[in-house]
This record gives structure tokens, C-alpha cells and sequence, in this order.
């Protein structure tokens, strides 16, 4: 099938929607799922195209076809192959509940990926990489030898051409330099409903606050720890006969669920960056 997906950002005014439906109509392109949002606040345009042509054509192609409507408008645009797989790379330590998840979806089909390998700091996990026939990358890290393993997991992601790092529950905070290299490409999942309770320990932060209510989020990795624009969250009730090991029973179900739910939109080419938050057209 011949479809791809345009996105694209930029100040908004009028004419944009006219401009692009007239160069899709030039290429005699057909749209099949379109959806737009105008921030008032910051006076920025977003859009997702989902469009077939009559033939195939390169995204190379299609981006030089755009680029005149693009430059005018001042567009960050990207067109992609929507038949494409994208290509992941898995990061886990001790907890494999997220890592599971996603490589049964990958496995099974219900997620629209491919699975470059899977990198730990610990081994806790290479028979199951091994069951899935995925390699397994034991890097383990120190504070000393956190620059050679960070160029490590760099090397992967240029050798595999990977397209989306995806942080399934590891508890190793990357580096300035390579949060700024995998910017926008490098999703993690907190165990915790943020703002509340950053940081290596949140249920037990959660169970000594006594809150009724838990959750898991998933953004974007930067720098600043748990700061990151923000993709997808959910919830789940709890109560005072909880212990801190009941509320991480609990919280492993939503974290899996909304990391699935994040890496997909990901890799569907549904999210785009709004500053520091997020645009999900679903
Ligand atoms: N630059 C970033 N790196 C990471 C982020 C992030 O947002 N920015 N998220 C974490 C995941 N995470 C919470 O979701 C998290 C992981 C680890 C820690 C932490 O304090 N780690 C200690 C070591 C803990 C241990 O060995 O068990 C440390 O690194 O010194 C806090 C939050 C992934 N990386």
C-alpha cells in the first residue's frame, strides 16, 4: 500500500490546510486520516496527514516535492513510510514486567516494530531475549565508566539504525550528551503519576504519603530527570491496606499498559513536540 504520514508544525495562519491539500491534490494523493490543532496560547499549527498515492514514491521524494510549501508556511514537516517498521532498541535492569510487554506485542504483531536488540546492566534478562531470538547487550555501568557504556549503547543505535530508544524500566540516568543525541527518539517510563514522586523510588514515596490513587507515565527522556514533555499517563486506585510491594504489583500493569501505548503513537507518527509538552493526535 502506497501511504504515508506527513506531520508538521509551525506558526499558524490562515491558508496552511489549502496549501497542503492542494500539493497532495498535485500528486492526485488521497487522504485517509487527517487531524490539526492550533495552541492558542503559543500561536503554533500542528498537523498529521495520513495519505495514499496512486504509486509509490521515496519520502525523499515527497519531502523535495514539499519543501516549497514547507519553506513558506516555515513548517517543521517530516514525511514517513507508513508501512515502515521502526526500528527499537529496549533498555531494562531488574524489572522486566515493561520489557515483557513489549516484546510479546512486537512478537505477537500487535505493535508495528522491530526489535534491534535489547541492552541491560544486568543479565537478569538474556534468556528471555534469547526465547525471542532478539540480541542481548550486557553493558554494565559504573559512575567511572559511564561515558564508555553510554558510547556503547550510541554505537547500537547507529550500527542497528535504530529509530526509537525505549527506556523499559532502567534505572541508570543517561548523560546530558547522550539525552541531547537521542532528543525526541528516546522514551522512558516512570513508575509514578508525575509530577508527584520523581525519582529511583516512587511507591514507596507514594505508600509513605498514603495517597489512594497511583499511576505510571511516559515521556520523552531529557536531561533533567522525569522532566521530560510528557506522552501518556494513567491511573489505578489503591488504599490503606496497601504495602509498597502491593503498590508495585499494582503499578506494573499501568506502567506496561501506557509505555504500549506511548511507543506505539511513537512509532505511528502521532506525537508531536509542543515546547516542553506534547501534541497526541490519537
Ligand atoms: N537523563 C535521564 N535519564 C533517565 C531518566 C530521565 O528522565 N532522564 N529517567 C530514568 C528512569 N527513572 C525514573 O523513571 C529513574 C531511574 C534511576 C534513578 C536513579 O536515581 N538512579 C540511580 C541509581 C539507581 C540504581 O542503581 O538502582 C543513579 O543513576 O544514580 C532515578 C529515576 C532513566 N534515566
Amino acid at each position: 500500500m502506497n501511504d504515508y504520514i506527513l506531520t508538521l508544525s509551525c506558526p499558524d495562519r490562515t491558508g496552511i490546510v489549502h496549501n497542503v491539500s492542494g500539493w497532495l491534490l498535485g500528486l492526485d494523493g488521497n487522504i485517509i486520516d487527517a487531524q490539526q490543532f492550533g495552541d492558542l496560547e503559543t500561536e503554533r499549527f500542528f498537523l498529521r496527514v495520513h495519505f495514499m498515492l496512486p504509486s509509490a514514491m521515496s519520502v525523499e521524494a515527497l519531502e523535495h516535492s514539499f519543501a516549497p510549501v514547507a519553506q513558506r508556511f516555515g513548517m517543521q514537516a517530516r514525511i514517513y513510510d507508513a508501512q515502515r517498521k521502526s526500528r527499537l532498541l529496549l533498555l531494562v535492569s531488574r524489572q522486566g514486567h515493561c520489557l515483557n510487554d513489549l516484546l510479546f506485542r512486537a512478537h505477537s504483531g500487535q505493535l508495528p516494530v522491530a526489535i534491534a536488540g535489547i541492552v541491560s546492566n544486568h543479565t537478569d534478562y538474556a534468556r528471555m531475549a534469547a526465547a525471542y531470538r532478539i540480541p542481548f547487550h550486557h553493558l554494565p555501568v559504573t559512575p567511572e565508566t559511564r561515558p564508555q557504556q553510554e558510547q556503547q549503547i550510541l554505537d547500537l543505535v547507529e550500527k542497528e539504525n535504530v529509530d526509537l530508544v525505549v527506556l523499559a524500566r532502567y534505572m541508570q540516568i543517561l548523560s546530558d550528551d547522550l539525552c541531547r543525541k537521542l532528543t525526541g527518539r528516546a522514551i522512558n517510563i516512570h513508575h509514578s503519576f508525575l509530577p508527584s514522586f520523581k525519582g529511583a523510588r516512587p511507591y514507596h514515596q507514594a505508600h509513605a504519603r498514603g495517597v489512594k490513587i497511583i499511576g505510571a507515565t511516559a515521556h520523552y527522556v531529557t536531561a533533567d530527570l522525569d522532566e521530560g514533555p510528557i506522552i501518556e499517563q494513567d491511573i489505578e486506585r489503591v488504599d490503606h491496606s496497601m504495602s509498597p510491594q502491593d503498590l508495585t504489583q499494582v503499578g506494573s500493569d499501568v506502567e506496561s499498559l501506557v509505555l504500549a501505548r506511548a511507543v506505539r503513537w511513537h512509532v505511528e507518527h502521532r506525537i508531536l513536540l509542543n515546547g516542553q509538552r506534547t501534541v497526541v493526535f490519537k
